[in-house]
């Protein structure tokens, strides 16, 4: 049997960091939507008793540092299933961009082997096996709109916010996130309002959103990369009504309500950067 799962990236319209645990995690407080821009998971029964990672782009790992493999192998083990599986990932979302590119990969074949196996796993049993292969993978689990506290993996889910187009541009840098938070100073930074946000995405008031989007990791990656910066600048003179990191970075993302406008701020970024996107919001959660 065959089942392709879709893998949709998520962004992060506020997030708070409140302080660095004993584990070396820090806590975090954040709201985060999905987007319609999806890596396809594809997963194939296997006769033998192993799990195989089929992946064709080189920034992708096919072995088991690939968060899919580890996703599979863990579940295995959990439900001591014996059973084998190949997993091919057609990427389109970014490597290493603060897209939770990989997380959700982990979260699709946990979702899709629950169902090619039969397993009858609640999404909340998934998210909780989730938690322990990365911290935005029980949020890619649900997907949908959320408030993610603890590192990331205590989910609080929330109405999707009004329809928005989504511009993303990533210069062509990986993002190391363990290094970004390293680099955090903490006394030093302006803690965007997250409660204020989630009231505005209830109210479904867009211009609210806009004014409260902030990112308490943006400053430390645009210190370590002035090009991001840049493209933060220009996304706002295209006319994007906010402009935001997601996540560690480096994918910078701007929100635009008026087809008129996507078009400007879209093709004024191709100018110059070479990945940019135009998604919409999709903020609704996956089904079982
Ligand atoms: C930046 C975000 O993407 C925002 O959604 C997440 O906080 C990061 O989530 P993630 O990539 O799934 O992170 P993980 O794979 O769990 O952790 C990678 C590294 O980031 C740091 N990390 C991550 C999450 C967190 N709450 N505190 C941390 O300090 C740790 O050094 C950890 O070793
Ligand atoms: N399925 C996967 N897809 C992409 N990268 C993967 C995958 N599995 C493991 N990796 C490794 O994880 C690293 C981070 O990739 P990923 O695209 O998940 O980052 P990210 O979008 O910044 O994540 P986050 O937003 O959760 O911090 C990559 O450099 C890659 O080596």
């Amino acid at each position: 049997m065959r089942l392709l799962v879709k893998a949709p990236a998520k962004i992060n319209l506020s997030l708070d960091v409140l302080h660095k645990r004993p584990d070396g995690y820090h806590e975090v407080k954040m709201v985060m939507t999905t987007i319609d821009l999806a890596d396809r998971v594809e997963l194939m029964d296997l006769y033998s008793d192993t799990i195989q990672i089929i992946s064709h782009n080189r920034f992708v790992p096919d072995d088991e540092r690939n968060l899919a493999y580890q996703a599979a192998k863990l579940l295995k083990e959990k439900v001591g299933v014996r059973r084998g599986v190949a997993i091919s990932i057609t990427k389109y979302i970014p490597v290493a961009a603060g897209l939770a590119g990989g997380s959700s990969d982990a979260a699709a074949t946990l979702r899709g082997l629950n169902k090619l196996w039969g397993l009858g796993l609640s999404l909340d049993e998934l998210a909780e096996i989730g938690a322990e292969i990365g911290s935005d993978v029980p949020f890619c689990v649900y997907g949908g709109t959320a408030i993610a506290t603890g590192r990331g993996e205590k989910i609080e889910h929330i109405p999707a916010p009004p329809p928005s187009w989504v511009i993303l541009a990533k210069p062509t840098i990986g993002v190391s996130t363990a290094e970004v938070y390293r680099n955090l100073q903490l006394q030093s930074v302006n803690h965007p309002d997250v409660d204020g946000m989630v009231a505005a995405i209830r109210e479904k008031d867009y211009e609210k959103i806009c004014a409260l989007a902030g990112n308490v990791l943006e400053s430390v990656t645009l210190n370590m990369y002035p090009e991001v910066a840049q493209i933060k600048e220009q996304m706002r003179r295209f006319g994007a009504d906010v402009s935001l990191m997601s996540g560690s970075g480096p994918t910078v993302f701007g929100l635009v309500q008026h087809d008129s406008r996507l078009q400007r701020v879209y093709n004024g970024l191709r100018g110059f950067c070479e990945h940019v996107y135009a998604v919409r919001l999709i903020g609704e959660r996956h089904e079982q």
